[in-house]
């Protein structure tokens, strides 16, 4: 005889479920998935998605006895037909790994299985459904998100969970909105939860930095048509004259217009500004581009040749870490404090020596995640993709001793002074496109340098990236931080022995996370060797992948 039925505990809403389910029925031929960036594709079929992710958010609030949770609705860079989802765990940062999987199970259940599904999770997973449950969301200015908006809305209804809308805002405001709602009141609070309460911390923290230096001359932002603009408008009068902004690409109605030659994807992928911005940007002017959710930040200039010059994630990171390394050493803290840089196998080799010079550099596999993770092993860690997302964090200790630590002498006080702003300008939640713009700022202006003192740092090696077609990209697997192939057996082997018959060669191949493709990045010491490299090793990923000859890229060796 079999025991009692396992139930769950608390009230499951079968009922409500069922409602609103039918509601947002999912198309039977779609088929999801939560990546790296959470669920990404057109924004028209992602209604059934939204609807199951608002019943997720509000159980993994259960789960967590009722903290807030936060979903952010935005396809980033993507063209802007697409949209997406992510959701945030309390402390402002990405969904624990473990649940994607759950994402991807709920979102890919028939409609007629749906509910039972859903029981069956919440049964596994032991969520008390007796518990509190909180989600804050906001969403991009992408047409698609107001009616995503009230799909994710029914999915809190149908558990019951408490809504907070953040309206239209970045994905990094409503990850500090998150931190900030879960700390309130403790001894962590992160600040106000408020959209005011982020720009009043970050332009405090800005102004008390900058004080007493020369003026700054105005800055070109490049807001790619996005949530960005809005942001960067109000950010603009927190900042008043000590930091003026030019804002560029600020059209958020008119269609087609998102990321649409423009922002900061548009410029690390082209190698150029945006075409808007041609005939605007003086010699030596400092520009940026944010991209479509201000998560990213690229950096660039025109140099006295009329070149256009881009300070890149690793530029900003080199720059950054520098800086706190030195300011760590002059407050006495060199001892206690260490202080260290993560990156990914595409940061520019250059980059890369440079600052192993100075401190220890790891480098994690692709994506933010795990460049969050790892930096979180260090006392002060910073992490840079070299496309543009990265933050700092400090650790929980180190915030501990930068606020304790007696000062022995002026020098000792002023620089931990500066260190203790730090932490209030950076928004450690995650990568976010204006506060790593003010901090790049505040490091530009106590150095004195202008974009060129600071792109002359280092050079960086020339360098090119191949998507390479091929039938299977899950046949690629990597190792060493995707630095090396284990599979196609043999293939690895051929690339290094290439890579050798050329100064500084280095190149790598790894499956993209995001895209059908193959990524191909090669970098040597001349513009045409980083070329010839990429585009051999291209070739040879083709053939080995049982590419079609027919169709073999003609700049492929
Ligand atoms: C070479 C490159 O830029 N890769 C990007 C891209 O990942 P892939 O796995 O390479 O497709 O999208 C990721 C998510 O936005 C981003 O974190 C990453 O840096
Ligand atoms: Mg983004």
């Amino acid at each position: 005889m079999s025991g009692p039925p396992v139930s769950i505990r608390g009230h499951f809403p079968h009922k409500e479920i069922e409602h609103y389910s039918s509601l947002h029925p999912k198309a039977r031929h779609l088929q999801f998935s939560y990546g790296t960036a959470g669920f990404r594709t057109l924004g028209v079929v992602l209604d059934s998605v939204l609807f199951r992710v608002g019943v997720l958010a509000a159980l993994r609030s259960k789960k967590l006895d009722g903290k807030t949770v936060g979903v952010m609705i935005t396809a980033s860079h993507n063209p802007e037909e697409d949209n997406g989802v992510k959701l945030v765990d309390p402390r402002g940062e990405m969904l624990e790994a473990a649940w994607e999987a759950h994402a991807t199970n709920l979102a890919n259940a028939s409609n007629e299985d749906f509910s039972d599904v859903l029981y069956d999770f919440v049964r596994d997973s032991r969520i008390d459904m007796s518990k509190p449950s909180r989600v804050v969301y906001a969403r991009d200015t992408r047409p698609t998100g107001e009616s995503l908006v009230k799909a994710l809305e029914d999915g809190l209804k149908a558990i019951g969970a408490e809504g907070r809308d953040a309206g239209i805002t970045t994905t990094p405001v409503l990850h500090y909105l998150v931190r900030a709602i879960n700390t309130k009141g403790t001894k962590e609070e992160y600040g106000e939860d408020s959209e005011d309460g982020y720009f009043q911390k970050m332009s405090e923290a800005f102004r008390k930095l900058v004080s007493g230096r020369p003026r700054i001359p105005p800055l070109v932002i490049d807001c790619a048509n996005g949530v960005g603009a809005p942001i960067a408008k109000k950010l603009a009068e927190y900042l008043g004259e000590t930091l003026p902004f030019v804002l560029y690409n600020t059209d958020t109605t008119t269609p087609g217009g998102l990321n649409n030659n423009c922002g900061a994807d548009y410029v690390k992928t082209q190698q150029k500004p945006p075409p808007s911005l041609n005939g605007v940007l003086q010699k030596g002017q400092r520009a940026c581009s944010l991209d479509g959710d201000a998560d990213r930040l690229m950096y660039y200039f025109i140099d006295e040749r009329n070149y256009f010059l881009m300070l890149d994630g690793d530029k900003i990171a080199t720059l950054v870490a520098a800086f706190i390394v030195d300011l760590v050493r002059l407050a006495g803290l060199a001892e206690q404090v260490k202080v260290g840089v993560v990156q990914t196998a595409y940061a520019n080799g250059a980059s890369t020596k440079y600052l192993a010079d100075k401190l220890p550099v790891r480098c994690t596999p692709t994506g933010v995640k795990h460049l969050h993770h790892a930096a979180e092993q260090f006392n002060i860690g910073v992490y840079f993709e070299a496309n543009g997302h990265g933050t700092v964090l400090f650790s929980p200790s180190t915030l501990e001793k930068l606020e304790k630590h007696e000062p022995s002498t002026p020098a000792q006080s002023t620089a931990l002074r500066h260190l203790n702003n730090l932490t209030q300008l950076v928004n450690q939640t995650v990568g976010d496109a204006l506060s790593d713009m003010l901090l790049v700022e505040v490091v530009l202006a106590h150095k004195a340098y202008s974009a060129i003192e600071w792109n002359s740092l280092y050079t960086d090696l020339p360098n090119r990236l191949v998507k390479v077609h091929v039938p299977n990209r899950n046949a690629f697997k990597t190792e060493d931080a995707e630095r090396r192939l284990v599979s196609p057996r043999g293939l690895q082997k051929k690339i290094d022995d290439l890579c050798k018959r050329y100064d500084g060669g280095r190149s790598f191949v790894r499956p993209s996370g995001t895209e059908d493709v193959v990524r191909v990045y090669a970098e040597a010491v001349l513009r045409s060797q980083a070329d010839e490299l990429a585009f051999r090793v291209a070739g040879m990923v083709y053939d080995e992948a049982g590419g079609d000859p027919h169709r073999r890229p003609k700049e492929y060796y």
